[in-house]
């Protein structure tokens, strides 16, 4: 991987994904955050099992490899939640989480959880069944923007990443640009996960996401951040970050063409079937407009586990034979060893 973008890494990547809003429901309060609900609100979530597997059935069938698994944050320390639960059948949410992404693996689709932070034996009852895993670090910074927020105490989140670390979890962490912290933060920021990474091996990608105001939160009136401070932060990413770390950013919320010349090689998780629960507002593109938007950049897809790690073997006995399939499926074993020469 290559994140200045030159004769050696001409091309950008993403996945096929659907989007899978499981609960909205959140002890934490960020003040940027449009899609939490307690119980009880217009809104507030907790999907059921058929709802989930018709979602992923619908993307098997149109190619999608990914089902990306979202959550409130322990969603149990709200009032109400728990009831809404055992309706279901389940005594806790990680019960439902284990449930749910053994479903998507027998349908044929790998999991990639993103639950806010999580202990460790909540990170290795998923291991197994979870291609890869995510958690934002946003930023090392104390911000107003998390001040009701017991779940985005920096070394929280960065005690998460390091056990998913420790565990050899594959994870996807990244910023988020504009909640009120400056360049330096940043920069802490970055430098807290390359040394993990290089501590770990585990990051596979940092996501330099832009804030997107939503209407209803404490921060709607925020601007988002400029794209010249996104172009920065990207920069920021290519300089501290070991090389075999991907730069990812949202093609919905950002053109991502000045990114890439900065350093951006991934797209993330691009859905044809769902939106992006986080930022409603913000289509997913359709990966041919992408593609032609991108002009001569290889637009390319990639399961939720990059192929230096399956070169490596970076996944469990569980999801090994769909990851070969998929793989296979794909024509992605059958690619120009170039692709993976560097590793
Ligand atoms: O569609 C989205 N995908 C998000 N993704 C998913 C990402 O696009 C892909 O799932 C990964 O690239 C894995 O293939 C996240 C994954 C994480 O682990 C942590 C945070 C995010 C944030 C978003 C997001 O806001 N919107
Ligand atoms: C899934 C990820 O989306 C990010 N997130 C939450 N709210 C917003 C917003 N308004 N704009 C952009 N990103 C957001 C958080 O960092 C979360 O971890
Ligand atoms: N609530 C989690 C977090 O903020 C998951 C993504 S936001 C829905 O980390
Ligand atoms: S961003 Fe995640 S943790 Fe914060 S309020 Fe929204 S759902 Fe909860």
């Amino acid at each position: 991987m290559f994140h200045i973008l030159s004769e050696n890494f001409p091309f950008v990547t993403y996945s096929k994904n659907v989007f899978i809003p499981v609960t909205n429901i959140c002890r934490n309060l960020c003040g940027y955050c449009g899609f939490r609900r307690e119980p009880g609100q217009p809104g507030a979530r907790l999907m059921k099992p058929e709802e989930v597997i018709s979602i992923l059935e619908n993307g098997v069938k149109a190619g999608c490899t990914e089902a990306l698994f979202t959550f409130g944050e322990r969603a149990e320390e709200m009032p109400g939640y728990s009831t809404m639960l055992e309706e279901l059948g389940y005594s806790s949410t990680l019960e439902y989480v284990v449930f749910l992404c053994e479903t998507a693996i027998d349908i044929g689709i790998l999991p990639h959880t993103n639950a806010g932070i999580m202990t460790r034996s909540e990170l290795k009852a998923l291991k197994p069944l979870n291609a890869s895993m995510g958690l934002m670090l946003e930023s090392t910074a104390v911000l107003d923007a998390h001040k009701d927020c017991p779940g985005k105490i920096p070394e929280r989140r960065l005690e998460t990443i390091r056990e998913a670390g420790k565990l050899k979890i594959l994870y996807t962490t990244g910023l988020l640009i504009g909640i009120g912290e400056n360049r330096d933060d940043r920069i802490e920021s970055l430098e807290a996960i390359a040394a993990l990474h290089m501590e770990y091996g585990h990051i596979q990608e940092v996501i330099i996401q832009n804030f997107a105001p939503k209407p209803g939160t404490a921060m709607e009136n925020f601007p988002g951040p400029a794209v010249e401070e996104v172009m920065d932060a990207v920069a920021l990413a290519a300089r501290i970050l070991p090389r075999d770390v991907a730069i990812q950013v949202a093609p919905n919320l950002i053109d991502p063409r000045a990114l890439i010349a900065k350093g951006v090689t991934d797209l993330g998780g691009i859905s044809p079937l769902t939106i992006d629960w986080i930022n409603p507002e913000a289509e997913w593109p359709d990966v041919k407009d992408l593609q032609a938007k991108l002009g001569d950049i290889p637009l390319k897809e990639r399961l939720p586990v990059y192929p230096q790690y399956i070169k490596r073997g970076w996944y469990s006995e569980r999801i090994g034979s769909l990851i070969r399939r998929l793989s296979d499926d794909k024509g992605f074993r059958k690619q120009p060893e170039k692709e993976n020469a560097e590793d």
